[in-house]
């Protein structure tokens, strides 16, 4: 397949900060906002000026970096989220409602053509105000299609920069969001973004689909966090399109960095399964697994840890087969007899299976005990 071209508007300050419990300071703000510039994010979504008078502030205060990157903030079809935008000095503004019939009906009490009405006319006001604005759908995957189209047709004909699809409540599946990404592009004036949560664990499989479906602009959110089960990855969804798509504008080297400063002011833990940044993204105990690893680390690791700014780190446990050991022996500086290795291997697995952690500290009194009964 050809190479598919692609933007992404990161929302880990907007929708990540809406992870229940979660709230960043302006300096937290500032100190992602640099490092998702770094990484060459295109667009930073700083948050939503109309939370709080400190979120304004916020926002103002990431515009004011001048970063590399674009800055984007949120607002809903009232002028007063408008004017807010305006004030912040934002490069784009999502201007969002809700399209499903469902969220019409219970949220606005209004008709479509009331809403789609509102929607434009504020749509009107921001470019008047010389904004450029993406125009969001949001609960577009539980929307008519038709109405979608038509909310898309004529935002673009009055002047929106892009149309936006946001999987709000992440019902889509990979093969789902592939067919109506085709659908909506075969007669999309300006470029489509992507917005997908994770409520179906498919958010950034979705997100990537989306984007070899045709979409342009990717949202995502680090370490995927956000409303409820979370937004498409990151750090998954750059991975998979280095690897899947020859993506090579972005700096990957720091995801890991940027995981953990995430982690450390979000205070969600990441957990250690997660792809390109959970704790064991590299780590092996399997003896099969490392005797070939030593041999060439592509065996078992589908891309070099490097390539994110990580290390591959080898573990001891019930799993540990000879060679693996004898290779962390050799690399701890340890010299042991056949005799010995084979002892101490019986010993590893004993105390694994006892569930003691067999840590280096644990190691060397292994092996201290196991000669000290040769000699
Ligand atoms: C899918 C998403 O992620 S959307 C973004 C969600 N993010 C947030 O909610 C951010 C945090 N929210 C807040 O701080 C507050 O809810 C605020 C400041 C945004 C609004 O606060 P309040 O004015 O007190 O309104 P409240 O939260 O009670 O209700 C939301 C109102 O916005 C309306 N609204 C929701 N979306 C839109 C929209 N896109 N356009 C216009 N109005 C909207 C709702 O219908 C509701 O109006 P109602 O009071 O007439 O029923
Ligand atoms: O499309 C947007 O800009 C916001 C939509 C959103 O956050 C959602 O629907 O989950």
């Amino acid at each position: 397949m050809k190479s598919f071209p692609i933007e992404i508007c990161d929302v880990t300050l907007r929708d990540g900060e809406q992870t229940p419990g979660v709230s960043f300071t302006c300096k937290e703000k500032q100190d992602i906002a640099q490092c998702l510039a770094d990484i060459g994010v295109e667009i930073v979504e700083a948050g939503f000026p109309s939370v709080s008078t400190e979120e304004k502030k916020t926002i103002k205060a990431i515009v004011d970096m001048e970063l590399s990157s674009r800055v984007c903030c949120l607002a809903r079809c009232v002028q007063p989220d408008i004017d807010a935008a305006l004030d912040c000095g934002v490069d784009l503004v999502s201007i969002f409602f809700a399209t499903s019939d469902l969220h019409i009906r219970v949220k606005y009490r209004k008709t479509r053509e009331e809403m789609l009405d509102t929607a434009l006319s504020m749509l009107d006001y921001a470019v008047d105000h010389g904004l450029s604005v993406r125009f969001s759908a949001e609960d577009a995957s539980r929307t008519d299609i038709g109405f979608l189209k038509q909310m898309y047709r004529e935002g673009a004909e009055r002047g929106a920069a892009y149309s936006s699809f946001a999987d709000t409540v992440g019902c889509m599946t990979p093969v789902m969001m592939y067919d109506v990404v085709r659908e909506i592009k075969k007669d999309l004036k300006n470029p489509l973004c992507v917005h997908c949560h994770n409520d179906l664990g498919f958010a950034s499989a979705n997100t990537f689909t989306a984007a070899q479906a045709g979409a342009f602009q990717l949202h995502t959110t680090v370490n995927g966090i956000g409303e409820r089960c979370g937004n498409a990855s990151l750090e998954e969804v750059l991975v998979a399109l280095r690897m899947h798509n020859g993506t090579d504008k972005y700096d990957l080297t720091e995801l890991t960095r940027l995981s953990k400063l995430v982690e450390q002011y979000s205070g969600v833990v990441v957990a250690k399964t997660k792809p390109v940044v959970g704790e064991h993204a590299f780590v092996h105990e399997s003896g099969i697994h490392i005797a070939a690893l030593i041999k060439d680390p592509q065996t078992y690791e589908y891309y070099p840890p490097e390539m994110v700014g990580a290390k591959q780190k080898l573990m001891l446990g019930k799993h540990t087969g000879r060679k693996g050991l004898e290779h962390i022996l050799t690399t701890l500086g340890y010299t042991c007899s056949n005799e010995q290795t084979d002892e101490i291997l019986e010993k590893i697995k004993a105390a694994a299976e006892a569930k003691q952690s067999i840590t280096t500290e644990y190691l060397s009194e292994i092996i201290a005990e196991t000669r000290s009964s040769a000699s």
